[in-house]
């Protein structure tokens, strides 16, 4: 592509160089390290370092321009072209590079606090019976049909957006549903993105290291249903899927020019639950919806996973989707990875494996296993570090609340010191406030609590989920709550 051609999308820029008009370019890149010959280097000024520092080393690996929003101090022989923003010029530039790939792909964004994973498998599932070729872009992995990719972020930076939804199209996918944490919508990731269905979960306290407070979390997630469009086509019609129960829906719904569909259990919603039965073993209920009404019975657990089908449902009705269809995928689907996961070995006491890391997950996790052990129950959890330590007290506070006991134990310590996390959680608490103890290595913490466990107790492991790994420092070490537990389980045997 000519550079001049790229350009033209931008209003205003200022260059050093008269000869842009005749440079060819081949791709866009925004990390010097990957730069390849006939690339296009932006400079984006980061959290840890800025890009304009690496402009030499682009140049070295065979970057034919440089984009930049700040003087560049080295002595470079390319042309630059100086923008206002770079953060805000990259989904531009990169969404007319790969032609607006989400133009014609029909895409669903997913926010809120928590169930956004879950929301895209269930969508997935939907999708998939309903014959159309997936792609999930999300916290486990971003997932095209059935091949599988690691991801860094659970929303991509918006050049690697506009990049896989390209490969998307070009593979294609006829449904691409995705994850957007608050701050890809606060950091502008999701410029570029034409969204046709947006969906909100709930909100509750996270992130508060990134968020002034609860306010600006909301603010952040209030702007994928302001992007959802203000042009109405009857072909391709946009939709804000809102959870009429959560306290946030009137500011999300105020937030849109588009159509809104509700749902909930409690407030009136065009799609609501009635007759819910929650079960060990699943849950049931009839779904009610402009469309229709229909039984669904799923073997996901939980009150929690009501909304998490109803918000699925809402937006596979929204894209027209019979609902025998739904019924299909909620009674096919056996889990979601890492989400209330079973570690069944044949051990007379159950062991659930959960990504809960915030206090409004936890509770209702905890919740649900209180509802249905037989016997104790027992939470093996932690808080990540360089994360919001203002939820560390309310989890633990949360845990002793619904367990037997607390098993406090480390989750990602990061670069901080673990026993700090710890006393973060357990500063306020006394044994007053609950049976608790403190082992700071989780694989301990793990092994003692299957120790402890007797027939129909409950052992919910909460926090890791999918996670493979736990990082200490700047290091990932092999770490799965599932191996570990399945491991305890079978020396336990013994
Ligand atoms: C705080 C934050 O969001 N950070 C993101 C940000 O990193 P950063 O600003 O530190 O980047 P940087 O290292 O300073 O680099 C700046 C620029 O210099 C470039 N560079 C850098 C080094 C070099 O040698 N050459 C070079 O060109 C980089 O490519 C980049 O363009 O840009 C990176 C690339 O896009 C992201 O991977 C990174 O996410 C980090 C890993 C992260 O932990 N983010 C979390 C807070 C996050 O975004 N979480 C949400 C989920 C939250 C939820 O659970 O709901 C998410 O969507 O993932
Ligand atoms: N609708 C819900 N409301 C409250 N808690 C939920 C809900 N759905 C799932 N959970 C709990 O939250 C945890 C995380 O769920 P999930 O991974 O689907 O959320 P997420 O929004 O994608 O989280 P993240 O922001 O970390 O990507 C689950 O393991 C479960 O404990
Ligand atoms: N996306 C979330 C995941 C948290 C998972 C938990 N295991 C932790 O490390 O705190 C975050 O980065 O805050
Ligand atoms: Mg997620």
């Amino acid at each position: 592509m000519k550079l001049k051609e790229l350009l033209r999308v931008l209003p205003f820029y200022e260059t050093n160089s008269a000869t842009i008009d005749t440079i060819e370019f081949n791709n866009i890149e925004m990390d010097s390290r990957k730069v390849k010959q006939g690339n296009v280097f932006i400079c984006i000024s980061g959290f840890t370092v800025d890009g304009h520092d690496y402009v030499t080393e682009a140049e070295a690996n065979g970057a034919v321009a440089v984009i930049a929003e700040k003087s560049i101090s080295v002595k470079v022989s390319i042309p630059i072209i100086m923008v206002t923003d770079t953060n805000r010029a990259l989904p531009i530039l990169a969404a007319k590079y790969f032609d607006y790939p989400t133009a014609k792909l029909p895409l669903i964004g997913v926010t809120g606090t928590n169930g956004k994973t879950t929301v895209t498998y269930l969508l997935e599932k939907i999708f998939n019976l309903h014959k159309k070729k997936t792609g999930v872009i999300g916290t486990i992995q971003l997932k095209i049909g059935e091949d599988t990719y690691p991801v860094a972020n659970t929303t991509p930076d918006a050049l690697m957006l506009q990049r896989i939804f390209d490969k998307m199209r070009n593979d294609n996918v006829k449904q691409a549903i995705m994850e957007v944490s608050s701050h890809a919508l606060d950091l502008g990731r999701v410029y570029g993105c034409e969204f046709d269905i947006a969906i909100f979960t709930n909100l509750s306290q996270d992130h508060l290291d990134y968020h002034t407070d609860l306010q600006d979390y909301l603010r952040a997630k209030s702007l994928l249903f302001s992007q959802l469009g203000n042009s109405y086509s009857s072909e391709s019609p946009k939709f804000a899927v809102i959870n009429e129960d959560d306290p946030s829906s009137n500011l999300l719904k105020h937030s849109t020019a588009q159509h809104v569909l509700t749902y909930g259990c409690k407030n009136k919603a065009n799609v609501m639950a009635e007759d819910v039965r929650l079960e060990a073993t699943g849950t049931s209920f009839q779904l009610n919806s402009p469309v229709g009404k229909i039984n669904i019975s799923s073997r996901l657990i939980g009150m929690f996973n009501v909304y998490n089908m109803l918000a699925a449902s809402a937006a596979a009705i929204a894209a027209r989707v019979p609902l025998p269809v739904i019924k299909a995928a909620f009674e096919n689907i056996q889990g979601v990875n890492g989400r209330f996961e079973p570690v069944a070995e044949g051990q007379d006491f159950a062991v659930i494996v959960d990504y809960a890391h915030t206090p409004d997950s936890l509770e209702n996790v905890l919740q649900t296993s209180k509802e249905f052990a037989k016997e104790k129950v027992y939470v093996v959890v932690g808080c990540g570090g360089d994360r919001d330590r203002s939820k560390r007290p309310l989890m633990a506070t949360i845990a002793l609340k619904y367990a037997d006991h607390a098993l406090f134990t480390s989750d990602n310590p990061r670069t901080e010191n673990p026993k700090e996390i710890l006393d973060d959680m357990t500063e306020g608490l006394d044994a007053s406030d609950g049976s608790f103890e403190v082992i700071e290595d989780r694989q301990a913490a793990i092994i003692k609590a299957v120790k402890y466990a007797k027939k129909d107790d409950i052992i919910l492991i909460a926090g890791k989920g999918h996670e493979t790994y736990q990082i200490i420092g700047h290091t990932k070490y092999d770490f799965d709550d599932r191996e570990v537990a399945r491991t305890a389980i079978h020396a336990k045997e013994k």
